[in-house]
């Protein structure tokens, strides 16, 4: 039997093997995927065997995985599959039949349908727990190698932690009076229907009567164009609510003049928050790296970073420009990629993708000299007055594509380590070779995405590196994603 759904806004053919459309199994949850979905395995009956016949690369000799997003290792869970791949189905959770120990109250009542969290309903320990686990897996699979992760060190905050958001809206004339669960992609993908209780329908089904004909907010969950209305986020800061509920009305108010879809932006740097993209902020990396006892909070072994004269560090740049969007957690940060740099013996620094200047300057003082390397013109204009207004002279900037930093360096690289924060694709290929030709003693990788971190290393370990550390930091609570860190050291050639 053969199907027709719609997924976005074409018409394509349902593939009904081994489950047919909506078709309801249960299953047990034993792992979670990078991208934060419960996984789980279904046993087939020999006749859905055979009727998958070719497809089949390899038997599903533990069963059929199935993914089912909301859901949390240990469970029993009903879902209701809505896609069939090669090798895998995916499907919409409709009941928890047996909760996890560790399932939660989300924090928002639009989880489930908001595409930006993934794990509010996962205890936060719980959370850490699995990005570390994660990781592990990342470095077993991709990078080759069984290596220790280090517990992740946490969120100061787990709520109320994001210093920017991007709500977006579609041109007015194109938004229509929807009923949450009615488009065409949630029809593919419905939402969720208990991604807070067991047994209750949780917020997600209860408010689906009211939805504004405008969404002003983020993707839903599972769809690429479709915009659900967020009138509150409750990962971002208090700061940055208070203006999201401004900037909403005002929206409101002026829909006949937009004819066009457009991205907000709302940055928060210090309580203030701005909403134009060429304002320049402020961000100041506090002394808040102990805890309310006074006593060091787990992973800083010293204060947080300042200039020389003891003070914290305060880096201004664009609001549209690249900044960790966790401040609460920067201290933390930037002290354990400055010690790890430091303990490498080495005298002179390199910070390689290095944005407004941030693990330089949060550096310099424990190195000779440091430089900077970044592609836009403006982070390396506020890397160099950021230098200078907080006292620092031993830094230089280059505006540059990363590669360019190694021609005409004058650090010896025997006494050289190089600090790497690439955007989430990843290093380049022209950046390792010429890293790799210059063969600092140590490098500190710095990345977003553990994957790419994870490709990237085996080429650090066939140039003759060891690794020496794995620290991953969790700057996004209830989502996915992590910062990962890992020390190098260069062990011959
Ligand atoms: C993840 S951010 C890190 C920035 C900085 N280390 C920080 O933490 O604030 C990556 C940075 O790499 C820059 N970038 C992207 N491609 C680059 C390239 N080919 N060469 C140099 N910088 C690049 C981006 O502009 C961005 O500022």
């Amino acid at each position: 039997m053969c199907l027709v759904c719609f997924v976005g806004k074409k018409k394509r053919a349902f593939n009904d093997q081994p489950f047919a459309y909506h078709q309801e199994i249960e299953l047990e949850i034993s792992t979670l995927t990078n991208l934060g979905s419960g996984l789980g395995r279904v046993p087939l009956t020999g006749s859905q065997l055979s009727t998958l016949g070719s497809q089949l690369t390899a038997q599903p000799v533990a069963g059929w995985v199935v993914m089912v997003p909301f859901t949390l290792p240990g469970e029993r869970v009903r879902a209701r599959v809505f896609r069939n791949h090669k090798n895998f189905s995916e499907a919409d959770l409709v009941s928890v039949l047996t909760p996890s120990p560790h399932r939660v109250m989300p924090g928002c009542p639009l989880f489930g349908r908001c595409g930006g969290c993934q794990y509010q309903h996962l205890a936060y320990a719980e959370q850490l727990a699995w990005k570390r686990r994660q990781v592990a897996e990342l470095l077993q699979h991709l990078g080759g190698v069984e290596f220790a992760v280090s517990p992740v060190i946490p969120s100061p905050r787990e709520y109320g932690y994001r210093s920017k958001i991007t709500p977006h809206f579609a041109a007015p004339k194109a938004a229509r009076t929807i009923a949450a669960g009615s488009t065409p992609a949630a029809q593919e993908s419905s939402v969720p229907a208990a991604v807070s209780t067991p047994d209750g329908p949780g917020e997600a089904r209860a408010s689906s009567a009211a939805v504004p004909d405008w969404p002003i907010g983020f993707l839903r969950q599972g769809t690429r164009f479709d915009i659900i209305d967020v009138p509150r986020c409750p990962i971002a800061t208090d700061a940055i609510n208070t203006r999201l509920a401004e900037v909403r009305a005002e929206l409101r108010t002026q829909r006949d003049r937009y004819t066009r879809g457009a991205t907000l932006l709302l940055r928060d740097a210090g309580g203030r928050v701005t909403t134009d993209y060429d304002a320049v902020v402020t961000e100041e990396i506090g002394v808040v790296g102990l805890d309310d006892a006074g006593a060091e909070k787990p992973g800083l072994t010293s204060p947080a970073p300042s200039n020389r004269a003891g003070a914290p560090l305060r880096l201004h740049f664009l609001a549209r420009d690249f900044f960790q969007n966790n401040p609460f957690i920067l201290p933390a940060f930037t002290s354990y990629v400055r010690e790890q740099a430091a303990a490498s013996g080495a005298r002179f620094l390199v910070d390689a993708y290095c944005g407004s200047g941030l693990f330089a300057l949060a550096s310099a003082s424990a190195f000779e000299r440091v430089a900077g390397v970044e592609i836009s013109e403006s982070s390396v204009r506020f890397a160099r007055e950021n230098a200078a207004a907080n006292g620092i002279t031993n830094a230089s900037f280059l505006a540059a594509d990363a590669a360019a930093i190694f021609a005409g360096l004058a650090f010896p690289a025997a006494e050289s380590v190089v600090v790497i924060d690439p955007p989430r694709k990843g290093c380049d290929r022209e950046f390792l070779q010429q890293l790799f030709a210059f063969g600092p003693r140590a490098v500190v990788y710095v990345s977003c995405d553990p994957a790419t971190q994870m490709r990237d290393l085996r080429d650090f370990l066939a140039a003759g590196y060891e690794l020496i550390a794995v620290q991953p930091f969790d700057l996004f609570p209830q989502t996915r994603h992590l910062e990962c860190v890992i020390t190098l050291r260069r062990a011959r050639g």
